[in-house]
């Protein structure tokens, strides 16, 4: 993909091109491409004063990647350096610059299992409100359990969409005062019956997933394989949301709004998005601010990046605008998981990002698990749950 950005403040005109890479020395000098203040920076405000005048092509679809050989190989150090693992690199360096949302295939979770937590999620919420609110979420349950349709809300609007939400357990005190809003252990549904015992092993294939695209992403970076481990990301905090958006005209017209998610940006590191096949409903938007549909394809992880990693990256790897519209005269459900930080990390730009960038720091630090809160508060309208 090939676009031309002029800088409009400076006057100064630069191409900005990807080209193939075959070795890791060259997957990380790929990042120095990155000239400072230069294109990444149109991410930042997608709407409309960018300093930037977008000219070429930009994102009209999303990347797929088949990360077979990254899975395969990212944990063995002989292995590292495989031609085919450098080229996953690669593409997952392309990806997070261009539209900082990618498609993976190959990565190894059975499509079966993608198939029942998304089946299980669905009989759940076709249960009576009455007993889907015997695990409703309140601030006393730690913001975890369930939410009806337009409880939570982006950008001040309700969502439509209904939800069970679930936070890594947080034990009275661990985090200090930090993470006491969160604080508490999980609510499961006791029908289905087998609903918790398939949802860890998900979770369990999703988190170990989600490291080695970490790995992957450490590699394309030109950082250590590990830089998303100990005191990053080495103690992670997860959560997974199971996210239920009904058919717009089955919601009474007065509490109706026109999106199941509104735009925003995911707060950790990387999201796995586990989407009903055949609905269209999750959008991206792209630099020149149309949005793109991410259609399903069966079988795939729609993953994107988020606010962590803009800061972490110095800017180098932006989060993207994303929304959920569904139009479809069906039911949809996704399974939408976050793999985020360590709680009490100290996220801030890294050495060798910012020499990448200009050398200096273009974001504050910040205290993941304090951001998260805030978000998570931010979410719901008090009394409103
Ligand atoms: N990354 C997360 N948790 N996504 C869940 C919903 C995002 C929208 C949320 N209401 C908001 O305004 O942030
Ligand atoms: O439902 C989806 O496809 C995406 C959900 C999402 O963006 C989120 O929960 O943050
Ligand atoms: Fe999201």
């Amino acid at each position: 993909m090939l676009c031309y950005l002029t800088r409009t403040d400076t006057q100064k005109s630069f191409p900005y091109k990807f080209t193939q890479f075959k070795l890791l020395h060259a997957a990380i000098k790929a990042s120095s491409l990155h000239t400072p203040g230069a294109p990444t920076d149109t991410w930042e405000n997608q709407e409309s004063n960018s300093p930037f005048i977008l000219m070429g092509s930009d994102f009209k679809t999303i990347p797929i990647i088949d990360i077979s050989p990254l899975v395969a190989k990212i944990d063995d150090p002989k292995l590292a350096t495989n031609d085919d693992l450098l080229e996953v690199v690669r593409q997952l360096d392309e990806a997070c610059k261009e539209a900082g949302f990618f498609y993976v295939k190959g990565h190894g979770v059975p499509d079966s299992m993608i198939r029942e937590v998304r089946e299980i999620s669905r009989s759940f919420f076709a249960l009576p409100t009455e007993e889907k609110l015997k695990i409703k979420m309140t601030q006393k349950s730690g913001y975890r359990g369930y939410q009806k349709v337009g409880v939570n809300i982006t950008m001040g609007k309700p969502d439509m969409h209904e939800a069970i939400d679930y936070f890594r357990p947080i034990l009275p005190g661990q985090y200090g005062d930090l993470a006491n809003p969160l604080e508490g252990s999980n609510l499961w549904p006791k029908t289905p019956s087998n609903f918790k015992a398939l949802l860890e092993d998900y979770l369990s294939l999703v988190k170990d997933l989600s490291r080695k695209i970490m790995r992957g992403i450490a590699l394309a970076l030109g950082a250590p394989i590990d830089a998303f481990e100990g005191d990053c990301a080495g103690d992670v905090f997860w959560f997974l949301r199971l996210i239920g958006y009904p058919v717009s005209t089955d919601i009474p017209e007065s509490e109706r709004t026109e999106t199941g998610i509104g735009a925003h940006t995911d707060y950790g590191l990387l999201t796995l998005v586990n989407q009903d096949d055949e609905i269209q409903a999750l959008e991206v938007k792209n630099r020149s601010g149309e949005w793109i549909s991410a259609v399903p394809i069966p079988g795939t992880f729609v993953c994107n990046i988020g606010d962590m990693l803009k800061v972490w990256t110095n800017g180098i790897y932006k989060p993207t605008l994303h929304r959920v519209i569904n139009k479809t005269p069906f039911y949809r459900v996704s399974l939408a998981f976050f793999y985020e930080s360590n709680f009490d990390a100290c996220i801030e730009p890294v050495e060798c990002c910012k020499q990448k960038t200009g050398g200096l720091a273009k974001y504050d630090s910040i205290v993941y698990g304090e951001y998260l809160v805030k978000k998570v508060q931010n979410n719901f309208v008090d009394g409103r749950y």
